[in-house]
């Protein structure tokens, strides 16, 4: 009797010293702060377009479906689950007008900066081609073009300091469509992996990286775009005994999440493309890389294949090889370059170990986020919510390999930050990696946007649900299907768990606490996409 007292008393002890420790002292550090730093999730000012309750609706009572955003729900409405998604009021947040300041680019530098290219081309290629007839080397030459209303310089000239390219900007799916057909006239390596082996215009890089098949494709009208080539089947799953930084890069996964970042609305991932790409005609006939040249080779089968030159995978095993030329892959536009739009890249503060054994500081302390919290960048502004935000969406494609995010200099510590390099998620439908919401989990005391919140909430429910808007949204890629439907699925499930996550961290501290107001006021009736077509 006496022992099962003792341990009653024990077990209540270890049970209240864990409350204690988790909960209560969290929650007493972040009162005794004082009043919280009130950040922003992007800009100042946004403007939600009216409909009533809106701009505040109530966060208490909320579940999976619950109406909070709006009773535009009827799954049975047949048409585009997109097209209505994209005209709901949280897709209609107007932006303040932009300054000339908060653009990244200017029109007469960025002209300025494409006609110096094309005259360097010139040049270069009359040298090149001169060197090559004497060298009995075979280039297929390409005619360039100045097209001054290119849809890549358009692309260029939108980045702002919210966000890559406005929802509705028409310029987004033209150099989607551009990119799937635009004639190739050169392929070289990346400028981040040519650092890595030390022959580089390092002012050109951004971190020496690169550990994978991939290329940097130039067209004829100076687009660029980065080519990373299909290395797995669609409904290949990562092995279980696959450590996230021995993973493949994955094409689809480019192709996908930029499409899950456009319908979450962060429109912080360059548009990416799926193409098939002749690997003999469009890379090897058009390379001016002596390098790049000699990792092709014919397959026993006859197919054209290349390997990857780098430090770790670099043999014949690992090559890709085309159908007999044929290859699927990604192109992901490229952003304007670093000597005009500089960017920094900075490391993810909830990086991973890259060994076997290794644990990150945040995987052992649960308090990491207060040490975080009271760090530069991290300690004022709207840096920490873009991270977690960035968790959210690693989140749903689970991709652990975050290691570092770039932001553009321009925008100093408000800009936001780029989610490049996505080719590591959808590995795995079956498994969801919480570990990867350890920004929002361990921060809950602190930040979630209340538009970012909103628009999840919006993609739980069937009208919109989140798993229908992707499927929809990927039909429009040449090489769909993009994802199976155990990928699209899996969003849904994760989607529900971001969810809870962010419900116990209102239960648990209150609404005012956790979310961050980031509009204020309602305006005039949210514009439909037939009012948009009209429009255009
Ligand atoms: N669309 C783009 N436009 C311009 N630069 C890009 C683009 N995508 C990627 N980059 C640059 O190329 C670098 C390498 O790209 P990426 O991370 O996709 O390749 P990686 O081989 O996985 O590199 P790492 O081994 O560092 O993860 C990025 O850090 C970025 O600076
Ligand atoms: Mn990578």
């Amino acid at each position: 009797m006496r022992r099962d007292r003792l341990f009653l008393a024990t077990t209540l002890t270890a049970i209240f010293t864990a409350d204690l420790y988790f909960i209560l002292l969290p929650k007493l550090r972040s009162m005794g702060r004082g009043s919280r730093q009130f950040c922003l999730c992007g800009p100042n000012n946004l403007t939600l377009p009216g409909q009533e309750g809106l701009a505040t609706p109530p966060l208490s009572n909320w579940t999976s479906e619950s109406p909070l955003v709006g009773a535009i729900t009827d799954p049975t409405d047949g048409g585009s689950k997109l097209d209505r998604l994209f005209s709901h009021p949280l897709y209609n947040i107007q932006t303040p007008v932009l300054g000339p300041e908060e653009r990244l680019l200017q029109a007469e530098q960025l002209m300025e900066y494409y006609r110096r290219k094309v005259s360097r081309w010139e040049r270069h290629m009359k040298l090149y081609s001169e060197a090559a007839a004497i060298s009995n080397i075979t280039v297929t030459e390409h005619e360039v073009t100045f097209d001054p209303n290119a849809s890549w310089l358009k692309f260029h000239l939108g980045i702002n300091r919210y966000a890559l390219y406005s929802r509705d900007d028409p310029t987004i799916p033209q150099l989607l469509k551009d990119m799937e057909i635009m004639t190739v006239v050169s392929a070289d390596y990346t400028q981040d992996e040519k650092a890595l082996k030390g022959s580089c215009d390092c002012t050109q890089v951004v971190k020496p990286s690169g550990h994978h098949l991939k290329l940097a494709l130039k067209m004829r009208n100076f687009a660029k775009a980065m080519f990373k080539p299909m290395r797995q089947e669609r409904d290949d799953e990562t092995p279980e005994d696959f450590f996230y930084f021995i993973d493949f890069q994955r094409h689809n996964a480019e192709i996908a999440a930029f499409h899950l970042d456009r319908i979450l609305d962060f429109r912080r991932v360059p548009p990416v493309a799926g193409r098939l790409v002749n690997i003999t005609r469009e890379v090897l006939l058009v390379t001016h890389n002596e390098d790049l040249r000699s990792v092709f080779f014919t397959s026993p089968a006859n197919n054209t294949c290349f390997f990857a030159k780098c430090l770790y995978v670099c043999k014949t095993e690992y090559a890709v090889c085309g159908g007999p030329d044929l290859l699927e892959g990604s192109l992901s536009a490229y952003l304007p370059g670093l000597s005009i739009a500089p960017r920094i890249s900075i490391p993810n503060p909830w990086i991973r170990s890259y060994t076997f054994n290794g644990r990150e500081e945040w995987e052992v302390n649960p308090f990491y986020c207060d040490t975080i919290k009271q760090m530069y960048p991290y300690n004022s502004g709207n840096r920490l919510l873009n991270i977690i935000d960035m968790s959210i969406f690693d989140f749903l494609i689970g991709n652990m390999d975050r290691h570092h995010y770039e932001i553009f200099t321009k925008f100093g510590d408000e800009g936001f930050l780029l989610h490049l390099d996505n080719a590591r998620g959808f590995g795995k439908h079956s498994q969801d990696e919480l570990s990867i919401l350890a920004p929002l989990s361990q921060c809950c005391i602190s930040f979630v946007c209340r538009s970012t919140l909103l628009r999840l909430q919006l993609l739980a429910q069937p009208g919109f649900r989140l798993s229908d808007v992707m499927r929809e949204s990927l039909e429009g890629d040449p090489l769909q299907p993009i994802l199976t439907e155990p990928h699209l699925l899996a969003l849904d499930r994760r989607l529900q768990k971001i969810l809870k996550v962010i419900q116990r961290c209102v239960r648990r501290l209150g609404e005012n606490e956790v979310i961050t107001k980031d509009f204020v006021k309602a305006t005039a009736r949210p514009q439909t996409a037939t009012d948009r077509r009209k429009s255009r």
